[in-house]
């Protein structure tokens, strides 16, 4: 299945990518959470797991036999202890060499109810969306949260090269 969002020929990527791109890879599902009200973000410092020590919305795993919408619902609940309404923002693929390949489904909401609570896995955090901490962030962050912000429907695909 070619990444969602990149139109045209994509005659390479079906017969498994070659020149600089990875090779094709099982895919797995994420979602991704940002609510933004004003000019405020909320954002969770990740305390465990994958993306530890870093700012970043509220997600994780999509489950067997859940909608992507769900997923992302559950997480921001889980993680941040609030529900909200969720508006689609973006899609993105992060490929990393040897491993399984990342399709993030990212979310935007600008209201909520609920109280912002701590949980094992995250600490909210409220910044000036003039102010976010792009240096404590995924390394390509800086790239499609803007498009978030000024409500532009994005889609993308990263490559990273192994850590070290
Ligand atoms: N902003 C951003 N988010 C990313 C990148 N790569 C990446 O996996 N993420 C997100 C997707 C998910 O929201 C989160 C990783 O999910 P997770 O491993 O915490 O999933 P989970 O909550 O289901 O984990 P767990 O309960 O099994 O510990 O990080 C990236 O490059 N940029």
């Amino acid at each position: 299945m070619p990444p969602p969002g990149l139109a045209g020929n994509l005659k390479e990527f079906e017969a498994g990518g070659s020149g600089d791109w990875f090779p094709s890879a099982e895919i797995r599902y994420y979602t991704n959470v940002f609510v933004v009200q004003d000019d405020k973000i909320l954002l969770g410092y990740k305390k465990r797991g994958l993306g530890i020590h870093k700012y970043n919305g509220f997600g994780g795993k999509v489950e067997p036999n859940e909608s992507t919408l769900d997923a992302a619902l559950r997480e921001l609940k889980e993680e941040a202890g609030i529900t909200a309404p969720l508006t689609h923002a973006g899609t993105l693929l992060f490929v990393v060499p040897g491993e399984k390949w990342a399709h993030i489904d990212i979310f935007r909401a600008e209201e909520y109810t609920g109280v912002v609570t701590e949980s094992d896995e995250m600490r909210p955090k409220w910044f000036d969306t003039t102010d976010i901490p792009f240096d404590q962030m995924w390394d390509e962050d800086r790239y499609w949260l803007p498009l978030l912000l000024s409500k532009q429907s994005f889609s993308g695909r990263a490559d990273f090269e192994r850590e070290g």
